[in-house]
């Protein structure tokens, strides 16, 4: 299989296009980024390489350069808007082998990169770049672009590698245990266990026996020995869900157990020792119920070492593109289907809801839609009510359908690209829709800036 890497700041755009080439057998990587795109053709190989021209942190023209320098032998295709042709005629020059002009159609496109390869010198596959692909697929964890995101990120980077005790807030279905789990990963403890308890699940009255495990006969209904959740975690991560729930008894329990590194499972007359990192989540404000006096302060600071509080879906809208494609690429998986992307109107609708049960309800969303859809995009007619109710209410909504009004819309394009300097990404974003809409509609009004 073919691997191209595709440069491509319009999320939504290299999505799509992606999962068409995919369609035909090729090999996608796509980077959204002139920095991160240089660090990727630095250290992996790739046949193709195909770029936009303008990228927010800098030009393809540069990186044409640097595959020059580093990877002589890949072709280098450029994508160019309409009034970049004459740059795109001098990227030729200076060793690109093709470009192709925005809005591009699926023939086009296939038939640029087709010639491209056949007409490349065919470059020793070095191994591919798998390792990025096997860590995502493996952890199961999409970073996101937000700066919220990034920050959220970061803190797993810093705190994962230590052993330090980590309190992971944050509301309902916002992904703390995906966090909890990716600081698992990145941590020395990553080939032992990790074991998750939902501590609100736990009746009272057998949480020590689950913690820490019961020998057969030890009391009615002990039929035979258990092993703990602290013995079973032992080496590897413990994480305890909704921690908040625990009972005053159980807390002290649990302190002093994590005191200790020792528990004793009931029924027996020895202790084991255990060497566990402790990983909590709540969606409760626990230091609140430290001053009701409802949780142990001492507990508190020992769960408490480093604390990572998610956002909410609503606070990462930048994000809404990336979960959107990767709950789709999901959903595809497990239901067996090949369904290549949304239309804009369903993106539009996803960036105006307001997500209160945040990416459980996202992916619960995508998958249902995936489900209903029959042809290559989800369209709005599949998606429930509620979110189509929730985003005619947003002010967002109200620029979009502005955009949609014959009328106005030439104005507002216009007057988006002046205040974007005529930055077409930019300009986008303003107007709430993607660069590939833009360009289709400047091409429709014949827009000449
Ligand atoms: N960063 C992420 N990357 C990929 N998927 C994510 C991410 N964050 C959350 N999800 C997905 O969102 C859903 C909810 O995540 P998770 O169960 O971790 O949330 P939670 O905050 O622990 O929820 P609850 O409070 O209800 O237990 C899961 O399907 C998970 O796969």
């Amino acid at each position: 299989m073919k691997s191209i890497l595709l440069i491509e700041d319009d999320v939504a755009f290299s999505n799509m296009l992606k999962r068409f080439l995919e369609k035909h057998n090729y090999g996608v990587s796509i980077s959204y980024g002139f920095e991160d795109a240089k660090a990727i053709i630095l250290k992996d190989d790739f046949d193709l390489i195909f770029t936009d021209l303008r990228l927010p942190d800098g030009d393809g023209l540069e990186l044409l350069e640097i595959v020059k320098q580093h990877k002589e032998k890949t072709p280098v295709i450029l994508m160019t808007g309409y009034a970049e042709v004459s740059t795109a005629v001098k990227a030729m020059k200076q060793g690109a082998i093709d470009y192709i002009s925005k809005p591009f159609n699926q023939d086009e496109v296939l038939h640029v990169i087709n010639n491209a390869l056949n007409s490349a010198p065919i470059v020793e596959s070095k191994p591919k770049p798998t390792e990025k692909k096997e860590s995502l697929s493996n952890s199961e964890f999409v970073t996101g672009i937000s700066s919220t995101s990034k920050k959220l990120s970061e803190y797993i980077q810093l705190v994962g590698p230590t052993d330090m005790s980590v309190l992971i807030t944050g509301e309902s279905g916002t992904g703390k245990e995906v966090v909890a789990k990716s600081i698992h990963n990145i941590s020395s403890r990553k080939n032992k266990p990790f074991v998750a308890v939902d501590c609100g699940a736990i009746p009272n009255e057998i949480a020590a026996s689950e913690f820490f495990g019961h020998k057969k006969g030890s009391f009615t209904g002990a039929i035979s020995d258990k092993k703990g959740h602290f013995e079973s975690a032992n080496f590897g991560t413990l994480f305890l869900d909704e921690v908040g729930n625990l009972s005053y008894e159980n807390q002290i329990q649990l302190l002093r157990a994590l005191q200790e590194r020792r528990v004793k499972p009931i029924g027996s007359s020895e202790e084991i020792e255990v060497d566990i990192r402790l990983v909590t989540a709540t969606n409760e404000d626990l230091l609140k119920a430290v001053e009701a006096g409802d949780f142990r302060e001492d507990l508190y600071h020992r769960l408490n070492e480093f604390t990572i509080k998610i956002p909410n879906l609503s606070e990462r809208k930048d994000d809404i593109i990336i979960f959107a494609d990767y709950f789709l690429d999901k959903a595809n998986v497990q239901l067996n289907k090949n369904v290549i992307g949304f239309t804009d109107e369903v993106l539009n609708i996803f960036h105006n809801y307001s997500w209160p049960g945040n990416l459980r309800e996202f992916g619960n969303v995508v998958k249902r839609a995936t489900l209903l859809t029959t042809g290559d995009f989800i369209e709005q007619s599949v998606l429930p009510a509620e979110l189509k109710l929730g985003s005619s209410q947003g002010s967002t909504a109200v620029q979009s359908k502005n955009f949609s009004t014959k009328d106005n819309e030439k104005d507002l394009i216009i007057r988006a690209l002046e205040q974007a300097n005529n930055n077409k990404t930019h300009a986008a974003k303003l107007l709430n829709v993607t660069r590939k809409t833009l360009y289709n509609k400047i091409k429709e009004y014949g827009i000449n800036l």
